[in-house]
């Protein structure tokens, strides 16, 4: 058994509950540092949207630079403990259209339909603030899906997975079905790439567990 209590701790700033997974796999534990009033996240939400004709990799670091940013403000407005400050964010990108989380399973059902059978890239962008410093990380991959046909889309938008996933999927579950390859890192398209996280925590000097 891990022994958790002993395990090297971080805020966590994102609402991925794969992202705490995830480091939980690598034997962090992760305190949530999370936006607590509608109008904190109404102001994350509006973080999120794309500037006219910006590329997807400067808008995934654009993103995540604010998400980091807006979660300092929060420590700092909470007055808890100082700590490493880690958060990410996700962007499916076909050719330079951005897909982010669907609105609704209608929206879900159009973003399949133009990713089945094609190649995409998945970019996450992971930030880490620590003792007044800041580094950042990209992870570029890319997914290549068969041919998915119209009554097996409509059956896995039924299904709820696409809902609060980029391009409406989600690589870890049901989705994985259809996907033929990928190139590029699997924990980056979840959501939390393991190898540039782990760039980032030993940059600032913590030790990996
Ligand atoms: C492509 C893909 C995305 N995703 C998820 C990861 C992210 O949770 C989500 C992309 O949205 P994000 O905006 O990156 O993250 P989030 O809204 O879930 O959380 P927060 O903004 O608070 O950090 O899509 C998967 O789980 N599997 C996949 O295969």
């Amino acid at each position: 058994m891990p022994d958790h209590a002993a395990a090297p701790w971080l805020y966590l700033a994102s609402q991925s509950p794969r992202r705490r997974e995830l480091l939980a796999q690598w034997g962090w534990r992760a305190e949530l540092l999370l936006p607590d009033t509608e109008a904190e996240l109404h102001a994350l939400e509006a973080l999120e949207a794309v500037q006219p004709h910006e590329a997807p990799a400067r808008y995934v670091q654009r993103v995540t630079r604010l998400k980091l940013q807006a979660a300092l403000q929060r420590l700092q407005h909470r007055g808890w403990p100082p700590g490493p400050v880690l958060c990410a964010d996700t962007t499916v990108a076909l050719g330079r259209e951005i897909f982010g989380k669907p609105a609704d399973a209608a929206e879900a059902a159009q973003m399949l339909q133009r990713l089945a059978g094609q190649r995409h890239r998945v970019l996450t962008a992971v930030a880490l603030a620590h003792q007044g410093q800041v580094w950042q990380g990209l992870s570029r991959s890319t997914v290549e899906f068969a041919p998915w046909s119209a009554a097996e889309i409509g059956r896995y938008v039924a299904s709820g997975e696409p809902l609060g996933k980029a391009g409406a999927y989600a690589i870890q579950g049901r989705a994985s079905q259809w996907i033929r390859r990928i190139s590029g890192s699997h924990s980056g398209i979840v959501g939390l790439p393991a190898f540039e996280t782990a760039q980032l925590l030993r940059a600032a000097g913590l030790a990996l567990p």
